[in-house]
């Protein structure tokens, strides 16, 4: 006998801008890739090729595009997802749970003359703003609870002074130095969870969360890069628990954060084979190979809770 142990399905990279007009005559832009997954009594379209109970996927794809036209939350990424996960398990009796998960682009207003344009925007940057929400009804439909997380991806960064990595354990397997001055970079990706409160989540409850999910997101992004910037670093690790402080420190809506640091290395090439060029010890080194691969990676999970004893 087999048994299925795991069935959710749904649609994934569902792209979808949308353009709110304000009545001062601004308008906003945003642009989204959504992925919405369902889960409930939806097996027997695996175990027994009966799609009675199968919301097409087509259906998932066209459900986004009409929240992205009627939501009042639809510029704001995680409340935009937890109004999408709680349609799904309240609209459908046998869905239990909706997993969506939102991908915002930076499409940032165009500066023009010193002021933010009206209309016109710029892609200034790869980095994206992201949102991952779980509905769960799997306690009845009288006691929908939500978790949700924002997070934000792809943030690349560098510094050419204030790191270095020293007195490290060293033995038969190592030939790195200590350095006292090196190149840090890192493409940042950081997820931090926001407990979602009431017992029972209704749609009407998403606008009266008390929770400014905007504000949380300009915070960690700007805490990231100013604790990148002025921290003296000793390791990745150093710098990563820095950020996830101070975020944890100035946000109180958020439980807790993860950040993921590949540490990109930049490797000073050995010119003293021409003229005796010196370009290895850290006060020399002005040229670098940047690495593709391998790089460092380095991951860090913060909360605020007491930590476990340990046995
Ligand atoms: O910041 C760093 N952390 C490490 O763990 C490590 N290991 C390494 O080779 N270089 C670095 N740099």
């Amino acid at each position: 006998m087999v048994h299925l142990k795991l069935a959710k399905y749904g649609k994934d990279k569902v792209r979808v801008a949308r353009i709110v007009r304000n009545a001062d005559g601004t308008q906003d832009f945003r642009e989204y890739f959504v992925r919405v997954l369902i889960e409930g009594d939806i097996e027997r379209a695996w175990t027994h090729s009966d799609n009675t109970d199968c919301i097409t996927t087509d259906s998932i794809k066209n459900t986004t595009n009409i929240f992205a036209k009627t939501s009042p939350h639809v510029l704001v990424p995680e409340a935009f997802a937890l109004d999408l996960g709680v349609h799904y398990v309240t609209r459908y009796a046998h869905v239990h749970r909706c997993s969506v998960d939102v991908v915002q682009l930076k499409w940032s207003r165009i500066p023009v003359k010193a002021k933010a344009h009206p209309w016109s925007f710029v892609r200034n940057g790869d980095d994206k703003r992201t949102a991952s929400v779980v509905v769960d009804a799997t306690k009845g439909k009288n006691a929908i609870t939500a978790t949700c997380q924002g997070g934000l991806k792809d943030l690349l960064v560098l510094k050419t002074h204030e790191s270095s990595f020293e007195n490290f354990w060293v033995d038969e397997y190592t030939t790195l130095k200590p350095v006292s001055d090196r190149i840090f970079s890192t493409s940042v990706d950081c997820v931090w969870q926001i407990p979602i409160l009431p017992k029972h989540l209704t749609g009407a409850d998403i606008g009266k969360l008390g929770i400014d999910f905007d504000a949380i997101y300009q915070s960690v992004e700007g805490t990231t890069l100013d604790i990148f910037a002025t921290h003296n670093s000793a390791s990745v690790q150093a710098t990563l628990y820095n950020m996830c402080e101070k975020v944890l420190n100035d946000n109180s809506q958020v439980s807790d954060i993860k950040y993921e640091l590949p540490n990109k290395h930049y490797i000073a090439p050995d010119l003293s084979f021409f003229k005796g060029l010196k370009n290895t010890e850290p006060q020399d080194a002005e040229v670098f190979t940047p690495v593709d691969a391998p790089s460092g990676y380095i991951i860090g999970h913060v909360s605020r809770d007491a930590p476990k004893a340990k046995l």
